[in-house]
């Protein structure tokens, strides 16, 4: 079977202020093209979990495989390559900067890679912004447009790789309602029209139920899939 990710008997201990086992035996898959969200109460682990999925944090137990290869022990610059090429990260807050445009802000990973040219990368950029339906935004700055636009432009951002998988950690959390299902309905046209997987923690239940799988967390745990 192809999977996009699978974790493995993952667990994490945090040591200070005081031991605490945080994430217990975790193991579930990601297939290719699927969209998945992670639910739970707070302080459940949600957060803990996926910046170990992301590749963000090394420091746990059990084996993290991406695309069917170990990554678990590999080294930060490696990791770094991994996760530019193959893995768009979505925050709850978009993280532009704000005196720079919309399309360069959406450039900016993709320089950072360093592969194509600029015109290539810029290309590139414009038709992500069409694939979000901003595309005549590209040209305002990052501080002149809404909250909905913004956390459309980070999307566009996560996604100028062509990353194999999108997470994001409650990316709808500081939208209102009209805001989060525009979001919501953007998401599931990149895992129809593009066949991206996702993984998105949120607190939103008619969200997370219209996504093809819930994982739900409890004390460190995944109790239901
Ligand atoms: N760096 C850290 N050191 C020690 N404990 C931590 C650290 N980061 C998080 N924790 C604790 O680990 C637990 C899980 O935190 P985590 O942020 O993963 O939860 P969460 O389910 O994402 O919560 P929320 O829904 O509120 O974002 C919490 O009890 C938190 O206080």
């Amino acid at each position: 079977m192809n999977f996009v990710l699978e974790a493995k008997h993952i667990n994490k201990h945090f040591k200070k202020p005081v031991p605490f086992h945080v994430l217990k035996d975790i193991s579930f898959q990601i297939k290719n093209g699927e969209f998945v969200s992670i639910m739970g109460k707070s302080g459940s682990g949600k957060s803990t979990l996926l910046y170990i999925l992301s590749t963000m944090d090394t420091d746990y137990e059990g084996e993290l495989y991406f695309k069917n290869e170990l990554i678990t022990g590999k080294k930060n610059d490696e990791l770094s390559r991994i996760r530019n090429k193959n893995i768009g990260f979505v925050f709850q807050f978009h993280y532009l900067l704000s005196e720079f445009s919309v399309l360069e802000n959406v450039m900016l990973p993709a320089k950072k890679l360093a592969e194509k040219s600029f015109q290539e990368i810029e290309h590139n950029a414009m038709e992500k912004l069409k694939m979000l339906h901003i595309e005549h935004l590209a040209n305002n700055k990052a501080s002149r447009i809404s909250g909905g636009e913004k956390q459309r432009v980070a999307i566009a951002r996560a996604l100028i790789n062509n990353p194999t998988i999108l997470m994001g950690d409650e990316p709808t959390g500081n939208l209102d309602s009209h805001n989060s299902e525009n979001v919501f309905q953007i998401l599931k046209e990149l895992k129809e029209n593009e066949g991206l997987s996702l993984l998105i923690v949120t607190h939103d239940i008619d969200f997370a139920q219209r996504t093809d799988r819930i994982l739900e967390m409890e004390d460190g745990r995944v109790i239901r899939q």
